[in-house]
């Protein structure tokens, strides 16, 4: 996260932490608690790396530093991508992984509700973007679980802000015109969480930018609310 402050324990319980341990155990991305068995995230996390077996998932964490080998971790059983992702910029950023046991709710994990497939059109004011991920391009994953607020933008402003490209019509955009504040490498996969009337709703999972917090080129996150069918589908055994 750019422009981040430092989040509070439990302020965030959907959020976990995606570790992949290849030759050595690292953060990879975020993710999301959607219920006691599922997490979801973006598929660019998990392609190239879907054995199941190589993930490990930290969940009521704060700092990275909590975690050693001692640290209690979810064991990932299947790993499902959508299929028709190929990369972030083109869409379908999004990808579910089932944990082999399901996981007893604390006040430090808690699941996040999902968006309703009505709820496409609602103008979100409270926002915020959360990750564990880099503070500037050329950054490194950070100790600190951070928070950035960051505004909901519409889909013709994002597409004017990112003319070359064709803004898929499944993502929603955020961030500030004057740049400063936004998710950056390391961030994908978690949540963008927004409050409305009292209860917070995972409404973008967060997928690319160009760059991170420059001027006029936002965050581009998976519209969750677009997927909901979807994710009914591949979560209902
Ligand atoms: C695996 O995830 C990403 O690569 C990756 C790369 C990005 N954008 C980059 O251009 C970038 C950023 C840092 C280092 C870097 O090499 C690049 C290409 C990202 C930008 C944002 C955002 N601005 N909301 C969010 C997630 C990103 C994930």
């Amino acid at each position: 996260i750019v422009g981040g402050t430092d989040s509070s324990p439990g302020e965030w319980p959907w959020q976990v932490s995606l570790h992949a341990k290849l030759s050595r155990q690292r953060h990879l991305c975020g993710g999301s608690i959607i219920s006691n068995q599922w997490i979801l995230t973006a598929a660019h996390c998990v392609t190239s790396l879907e054995n199941p077996n190589i993930w490990r998932i930290y969940a009521g964490i704060l700092r990275q530093s909590e975690i050693n080998e001692d640290t209690p971790f979810f064991k990932v059983e299947e790993i499902i991508v959508h299929s028709q992702y190929k990369y972030a910029q083109i869409g379908y950023d999004i990808a579910l992984m089932k944990l082999a046991k399901p996981m007893n709710f604390t006040d430090l994990q808690l699941p996040i509700c999902l968006p309703s497939k009505e709820d496409t059109n609602i103008f979100y004011t409270d926002c915020w973007v959360i990750g564990w991920g880099y503070r500037k391009e050329k950054g490194r994953v950070q100790d600190i679980l951070q928070k950035a607020p960051v505004p909901f933008m519409s889909k013709e402003e994002c597409q004017a802000r990112y003319r070359r490209r064709r803004i898929g019509d499944k993502v929603v955009c955020a961030g500030y015109d004057e740049g400063g504040k936004d998710a950056c490498k390391g961030d994908s996969g978690g949540p963008l969480s927004c409050r409305h009337e009292e209860v917070w709703y995972l409404v973008g999972i967060t997928s690319w930018g160009e760059g991170c917090a420059r001027p006029r080129q936002p965050g581009v996150y998976t519209k969750v609310a677009d997927y909901s069918d979807w994710i009914l589908e591949k979560t209902t055994t």
